[in-house]
């Protein structure tokens, strides 16, 4: 049985940290290697990522061109999470690991484009990149996922709020995964992310094992 690279996509709160961790311990159980693999990863360009979202890098005055700069980013990071030999994606699914990954190329067309042009700009940035074997796309509703992040900021306050948290952005972002959904080749799940945890889990386990 192949080794396979899932992907967990959705805005901000809908759950994909937590769904990840579940399907984790879901593999250990069943005795299957897995590893948890996040975007931003926490190699060196994805800490300098993590310093932008926090307002701790850039002077961009304009949005535009912090978007591209974080596009350009966000494409470096992925190259690094892909190929880096010590613990990247395709070493891991050479080991026979799964790899289950929160975001990946779909987060930077749905967070990072905003006209035509950064929609084939942020293309030709992921062009040489693999598509996952499967991406569950957590679809949450924006004010739902803002009660999320308000209850989760009020129990971890040591936790800064980073600059896509805030209505208009998850608003723009939610649209733009209809978009990329809408036309995408692949395999794709769009689950309901406001069912709960458990049922939530149950139902990504259900489509991984159509594919094992
Ligand atoms: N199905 C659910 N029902 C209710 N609350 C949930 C559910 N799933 C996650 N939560 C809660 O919502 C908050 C966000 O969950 P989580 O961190 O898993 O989301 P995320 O998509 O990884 O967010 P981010 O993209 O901001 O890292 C957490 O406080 C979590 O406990
Ligand atoms: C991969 C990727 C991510 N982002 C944004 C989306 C989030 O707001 C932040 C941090 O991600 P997390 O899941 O909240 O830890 O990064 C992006 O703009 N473009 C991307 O390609």
């Amino acid at each position: 049985m192949a080794a396979l690279f899932i992907v967990l996509e959705g805005i901000d709160g809908s759950g994909k940290t937590t769904q990840g961790d579940l399907l984790w311990a879901h593999f250990q159980r069943q005795g299957m290697a897995a590893v948890l693999s996040p975007e931003p990863t926490n190699g060196p360009v994805g800490r300098l990522i993590r310093q932008a979202l926090q307002g701790d890098l850039f002077a961009y005055n304009d949005a535009q061109q912090f978007e591209a700069q974080m596009g350009y980013l966000f494409a470096a990071d992925r190259h690094y999470h892909l190929y880096n030999p010590g613990d990247g994606v395709e070493s891991q699914l050479a080991r026979q690991c799964h790899v289950i990954t929160t975001r990946y190329y779909f987060s930077s067309f749905a967070y990072n484009c905003h006209t035509e042009a950064d929609w084939e700009f942020v293309q030709r940035l992921n062009q040489s990149f693999p598509h996952p074997d499967c991406v569950i796309y957590l679809d949450l509703p924006v004010d739902l996922a803002l009660k999320r992040l308000g209850d989760r900021q009020q129990r971890n306050d040591q936790s800064p709020r980073e600059c896509y948290e805030q209505r208009e952005k998850l608003t723009s972002v939610h649209q733009n995964y209809e978009r990329i959904f809408a036309h995408y080749p692949g395999q794709c799940c769009r689950l309901d992310a406001s069912l709960s945890v458990e049922q939530l889990h149950q139902a990504i386990v259900t489509k991984i094992e159509e594919m094992l």
